[in-house]
């Protein structure tokens, strides 16, 4: 199992700051979402990690060890960084061979990731007919050809439709399950909601936030809409019989949030009581609010 270290770590561009002491883990097993607004240094950072940009201060170890001192780097870290740097005319096989051979992998890796990958039946087509997802795919599996332990994914989500961020989510899932340890960084909290265990917030380089996302989140809530919202809220409020009491807020469009009762709950105490539910979700705006007042400069002078 590897994780990866990173300890105070600090990049500068000229007069610009990028990264500025930053601390954090990133523990095998988990997914980890490394999150902040645009230009808030994950790209730096995750640069830094791989060796492809070299830190002003601090240190970056996977495993232990600074990545330039790993035996054999590919093996030990995969990275996802931009997408679709592929020779148009190439095949996915072409390519994937191509990069087999340079970290010195046998061509039945090239199989192995493909079929990894969900690739094999577009192996022998050109990456220029690729489409965002298949593009996605084939980055993946060359980052994965020497089977590392540490998957590193830069924004990997831009441009994925709904059906390619399901499978993504599926994919890594099952990588942390295998107890890979795997980053990925996004600039969307919304999208990392089913995808991450952990997360790391950054803002200006600095950190806001690190830890399981149920930290961050507090207890889930959901939304519910009624006609009879004040009879609804009394009843919510009481709660079931021997539990803890939910919580209820009234909001200015007229929904209630509750928090301490998830919505199969909402639903049968609203029908045990004869009371409408016109809308029933989970709170997901809050999420958004979240991350704003995370990385906002409101949050800096609070
Ligand atoms: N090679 C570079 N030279 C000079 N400044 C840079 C360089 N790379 C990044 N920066 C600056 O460092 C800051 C952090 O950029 P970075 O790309 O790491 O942020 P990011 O969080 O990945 O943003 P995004 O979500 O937009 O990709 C920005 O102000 C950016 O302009």
């Amino acid at each position: 199992m590897v994780s990866v270290t990173v300890s105070h770590l600090t990049k500068r561009w000229g007069p610009i700051t990028a990264v500025h002491d930053l601390t954090f883990t990133v523990a095998p097993g988990v997914v980890t979402g490394f999150l902040g607004p645009n230009g808030a240094g994950k790209t730096t950072t995750m640069r830094m990690l791989t060796g492809l940009v070299s830190p002003t201060s601090g240190t970056v170890t996977i495993g232990g060890l600074p990545y330039a001192q790993l035996r054999r780097p590919s093996s030990t870290v995969g990275a996802v960084f931009d997408a679709g740097a592929f020779h148009p005319g190439h095949t996915a096989r072409d390519h994937l061979r191509v990069y087999a051979a340079m970290g010195g992998y046998p061509d039945s890796r090239v199989t192995d990731v493909l079929e990894l990958l969900d690739l094999s039946g577009a192996a022998d087509r050109r990456t220029r007919e690729f489409s965002t997802g298949m593009r996605q795919r084939l980055n993946l599996a060359t980052a994965l050809l020497g089977d590392p332990r540490v998957l590193l994914l830069d924004e990997p989500s831009n441009g994925l439709d709904p059906e390619g961020m399901l499978w993504l989510r599926g994919f890594l899932r099952r990588l942390a399950g295998e107890d890979h340890t795997v980053l990925i960084s996004s600039h969307v909290l919304s999208e990392m909601e089913q995808l991450v265990d952990d997360v790391v917030v950054i803002r200006r380089g600095e950190l806001v936030a690190a830890g399981p996302w149920s930290r961050l989140t507090g207890p889930p809530a959901v939304l519910v809409r009624s006609p009879d919202a004040d009879r609804l809220a009394a009843v919510l409020r009481d709660g079931r019989p021997g539990e803890a009491a939910p919580q209820v807020e009234a909001l200015d469009d007229g929904r209630l949030r509750v928090r301490g009762l998830d919505a199969p709950g909402v639903a049968d105490l609203a029908a045990a009581h004869r009371l409408p539910v016109h809308e029933l979700v989970s709170d997901s705006t809050s999420l958004e609010q979240l991350f704003l007042d995370l990385t906002t400069e409101r949050a800096a002078t609070s």
